[in-house]
């Protein structure tokens, strides 16, 4: 895997041929499915849960990052782990004990992260970073694909990034929300390394043409090598 490692979110896929969609994106180039899930009451949208992990599992080996949005979070944490999750991430306010959090992902088996919304501070990660295998950066406000872009997630990258770099460690530094082509060079400037794009790679071209992923995917890996 490169060092830029680009993850459609399915929440823009088509839910009618949802295996199709993710198996499409993997073989136009994709690194990892971005799997969100949203509760109606952490966030204003219900989405998908344990049972369509399971069911997408045995299409792939790539890494399913399973994105929680969901309050309180640590009851369905082993639910996704035996649904087959790579990766769990999970937002600090939705979980009363953080390093407990953590701590039950691991135990489960995946590898944990945690995610930050635009408003949400930074200092969350004091005495945790080390124990995290990713830092998520949110750049919309979660709950709906689609929204744009916040700059100043730009400033939070470019901390986390100093962050990180200072422990040493592998931490991933991922970014959420509003990624396209024209913005992805700057995001990994600010120092992301892993990039969710639903609405970008789901909504790419016209339904007819059969390349459209594979087109938008290299046209980010375009722009990754001039970061
Ligand atoms: O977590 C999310 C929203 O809460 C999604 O992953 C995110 O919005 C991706 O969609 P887009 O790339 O269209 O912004
Ligand atoms: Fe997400």
């Amino acid at each position: 895997m490169s060092k830029f490692k680009i993850a459609p979110s399915i929440l823009s896929a088509n839910f009618a041929k949802l295996g199709q969609e993710i198996t499409d994106v993997l073989a136009s180039g994709a690194d990892i499915i971005h799997f969100d899930v949203m509760d109606n009451h952490y966030v204003p949208n219900l989405t998908i849960g344990p049972l369509v992990c399971e069911a997408i599992r045995p299409l792939t080996d790539a890494m399913i990052d399973v994105h929680l949005m969901v309050k309180p979070v640590d009851r369905i944490i082993p639910d996704f782990a035996k649904a087959g999750a790579n990766m769990i991430t999970f937002h600090p306010e939705a979980s009363e004990h953080i390093d407990r959090t953590i701590g039950l992902i691991k135990e489960c088996g995946c590898k944990a992260g945690m995610v930050f919304n635009p408003g949400t501070p930074l200092n969350y990660l004091d005495h945790v970073l080390e124990k995290l295998d990713m830092v998520l950066i949110m750049s919309v406000n979660p709950g709906f694909g689609g929204q744009s872009f916040i700059p100043e997630a730009l400033n939070k990258l470019r901390t986390v990034r100093k962050m990180i770099d200072a422990t040493g460690k592998d931490i991933w530094l991922e970014v959420d929300g509003g990624v396209k082509v024209n913005n992805i060079a700057e995001i990994a400037r600010a120092g992301a390394d892993t990039f969710v794009a639903g609405s970008a790679v789901y909504g790419a071209g016209k339904d007819s043409d059969p390349h459209r992923y594979e087109t938008v995917i290299a046209a980010m890996r375009a722009e990754l090598a001039k970061a």
